[in-house]
């Protein structure tokens, strides 16, 4: 299929997301790249999504590799989602520590990621990187997005699943390295809840580093705060995905009947509100915050322990605006 790249509508650590169009249909669609000879995981994420079929997980299209400017390219082609990520709703809110997002908003949207969970756990793939960033706004509710950490539960179709995903938001026992699987993401969605009720604040404060967040969650056996203003319900509902004990943590299907979700679907929805881009319009003008370009941390001791504590040999971190992600290299297959 010919296609035409616009502009870059987002930047992750590991690949550039670009607007794209077709000039036969013109169909507009998202395209993440990278380079060929570093598209593991892009190869990766593209085996899991291409299975997926959900209005609550971003559409899969297909895949090529494209030679631009002599550089073989490997391109990812998905549905484009007009609103943005849930981090950017959070912000435009009045986020960055200060605003936050309504109770019945915030309920509103943890529906629909954990309708997506419970779809892709019903089929038995794990997302390993739940947070609001991954998150996608389009016109019908929430997506599930990045499917870069994702992985299938049996072993026979995911030999060499790495742990991977962003440590702030890592269950205790991903932390230590010991099993990363379904009651993750649940730890995870919780870790959600509270980025949209403290307006993009992090679910473990007084942490200066990777690291120390890391032996925190593994070793404390701390669990986050609960925002205060929060109802008893949504607190509840929190208290259920924080268990660190994850045969405690309840499952995506058992949450979707708390009463927290209860009460918000008694309500009209409601989301906040975004400044979408019709399909049509994307490629003619900027209209997307590109997130800054990831640098490599240099792994010291300590985060070489927690590399051994992960047990798959950490080969690469990196900063994702605040937080990191990690993906280890021990997953070519
Ligand atoms: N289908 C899409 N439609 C619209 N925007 C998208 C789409 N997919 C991704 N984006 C934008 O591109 C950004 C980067 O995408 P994505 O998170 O998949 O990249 P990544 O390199 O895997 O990121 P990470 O550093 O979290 O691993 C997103 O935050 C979002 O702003």
């Amino acid at each position: 299929m010919n296609w035409t790249r616009g502009h870059t509508i987002g930047r992750g650590s590991s690949a550039t997301v670009s607007a794209a169009t077709s000039p036969h249909s013109g169909n507009v669609f998202a395209v993440k790249s990278t380079e060929l000879s570093q598209s593991q995981f892009l190869q990766r994420e593209q085996k899991i999504l291409s299975t997926l079929i959900s209005p609550h997980v971003v559409e899969y299209i297909g895949y090529d590799i494209t030679k631009e400017k002599d550089r073989l390219v490997y391109n990812l082609h998905m549905e484009y989602v007009p609103g943005g990520t849930l981090s950017d709703a959070i912000r435009r809110h009045g986020g960055g520590g200060g605003g936050r997002l309504d109770e019945a908003v915030i309920g509103n949207y943890t529906h629909e990621i954990l309708k997506g969970l419970e779809y892709i756990h019903s089929i038995g793939v794990a997302h390993c990187d739940v947070k609001s960033q991954n998150i996608l706004i389009g016109e019908s509710g929430a997506k599930l997005a990045d499917f870069g950490c994702a992985k299938w539960l049996n072993p026979r179709e995911d030999k060499a699943a790495p742990i991977g995903g962003t440590p702030m938001f890592m269950a205790p026992e991903v932390a230590r390295g010991e099993e990363q699987g379904l009651s993750g993401d649940i730890w995870a969605l919780g870790c959600t809840v509270i980025e949209m009720a403290t307006g993009g604040g992090s679910p473990w404060t007084r942490v200066a580093d990777p690291v120390s967040v890391l032996y925190r969650i593994g070793f404390s056996g701390e669990i986050p705060e609960f925002p205060d203003f929060l109802s008893s319900q949504a607190k509840d509902f929190l208290g259920k995905c924080l268990k660190r004990d994850p045969k405690e943590r309840w499952t995506a299907k058992q949450l979707l009947n708390h009463t927290f979700l209860g009460e918000s679907n008694s309500h009209t929805k409601q989301f906040v509100e975004f400044n979408s881009d019709s399909p049509t319009s994307i490629l003619d003008h900027g209209v997307w915050n590109t997130v800054e370009e990831s640098e490599t941390l240099d792994l010291d001791s300590p985060a070489k322990r927690i590399g051994l504590l992960l047990c798959s040999g950490v080969a690469n971190w990196r900063w994702d605006e605040n937080w990191i992600t990690i993906r280890s290299n021990n997953n070519e297959h």
